[in-house]
């Protein structure tokens, strides 16, 4: 269990980012939404936010994102929610360190969320099981679930319905985020999009490593996705996570990921992270699985 901040100082704990490393759309459902089977991992990259307890109920966030409102923001609704769960009058301090970009398929926004309500279970002793906070999490968005579960998973449903895959190899990974901000539900309603893929079983996910069914939507939409993957392609296969904008590859070491980034043209905004199966989040706050 996490350690609490002695002398309510701030509790810092990571939102790593995710990577769909393939998607594959299997159905639409009566409600719209399409039913996915999809491989996540998350990488030792992403935001992080501090935590500071406050007895008075209040909740504060710093700094605000721009063109989200503060009752909007991700991580204000997971605070909200699990304020609902207690008599008491919690509040906290919360700063956020935003390295994501936003919109890129990365899950930024769902992993604030996740760890939020990770978070403040622990900072306010709530004692909520972590089925209990995927519950909320999933009324925020369907890949705030794998974040607060912590454990790679193939996912299915609209992407709540979790398989562990502790097996999956943890490779150095270059993510190329073109400067483009995919619309989600562009993707899903345009009538191009592949929504008959067959269900494949875990297995057989993990074995072929399948494909982004919405890569060919979304570098139609938006031909800067289309030439950023043409481009990483030159060096090594290269994919799409979620509905893009974000393009990653895999390679054996740290350093080959960053020797292909240099060659890349200085505009690209690009990381480097390593693949890990255990959420950096749960790591702070569980300790190493
Ligand atoms: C497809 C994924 C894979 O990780 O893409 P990314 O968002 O990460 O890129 C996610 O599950 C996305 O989930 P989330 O980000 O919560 O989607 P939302 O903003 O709620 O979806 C916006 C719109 O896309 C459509 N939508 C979304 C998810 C889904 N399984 N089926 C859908 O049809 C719906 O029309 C919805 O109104
Ligand atoms: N804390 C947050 N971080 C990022 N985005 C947020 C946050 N709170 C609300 N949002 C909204 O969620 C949208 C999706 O953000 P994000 O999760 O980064 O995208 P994606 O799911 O494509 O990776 C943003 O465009 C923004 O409007």
């Amino acid at each position: 269990m996490a350690e609490l901040p002695e002398h309510n100082s701030w509790l810092s704990v990571p939102a790593p980012a995710k990577l769909n490393l393939m998607l594959h759309i299997t159905g639409r459902r009566d409600d719209g939404y399409h039913n996915l089977q999809t491989l996540f991992q998350f990488v030792d990259y992403g935001d992080e936010l501090h935590f500071k307890l406050r007895n008075d109920g209040e909740l504060t966030l710093t700094p605000a994102i721009e063109g989200v409102s503060f009752e909007d923001n991700l991580i204000i609704r997971a605070a909200r929610l699990l304020q609902k769960k207690s008599e008491k009058k919690l509040g906290a301090d919360i700063r956020l360190d935003k390295k994501l970009p936003m919109g890129g398929g990365l899950g930024g926004g769902s992993s604030d969320a996740a760890t939020t309500l990770l978070a403040l279970n622990t900072l306010w002793d709530l004692q909520l099981s972590l089925d209990e906070l995927a519950a909320i999490g999933l009324s925020l968005g369907a890949d705030v679930p794998v974040f607060v579960r912590g454990e790679a998973a193939f996912a299915e449903g609209v992407g709540e319905i979790l398989t562990p895959v502790p097996e999956l190899a943890e490779p150095w990974y270059l993510v190329v985020c073109p400067q483009v901000h995919v619309n989600t539900g562009k993707i899903f309603s345009h009538e191009g999009l592949t929504r008959d893929s067959d269900p494949i079983n875990i297995r057989t996910a993990l074995r072929q490593g399948g494909r982004n069914d919405c890569q060919a939507i979304v570098s139609m939409l938006y031909p800067e996705v289309g030439n950023t993957l043409n481009l990483l392609n030159k060096f090594s296969f290269a994919k799409m996570t979620g509905t893009g904008a974000c393009i990653f590859s895999s390679f054996g070491s740290e350093t080959e990921a960053i020797s292909v980034s240099a060659q890349l043209p200085a505009e690209y905004k690009v990381f480097v992270a390593k693949g890990v199966n255990q959420s950096p989040a749960h790591k702070v706050l569980f300790g190493p699985s």
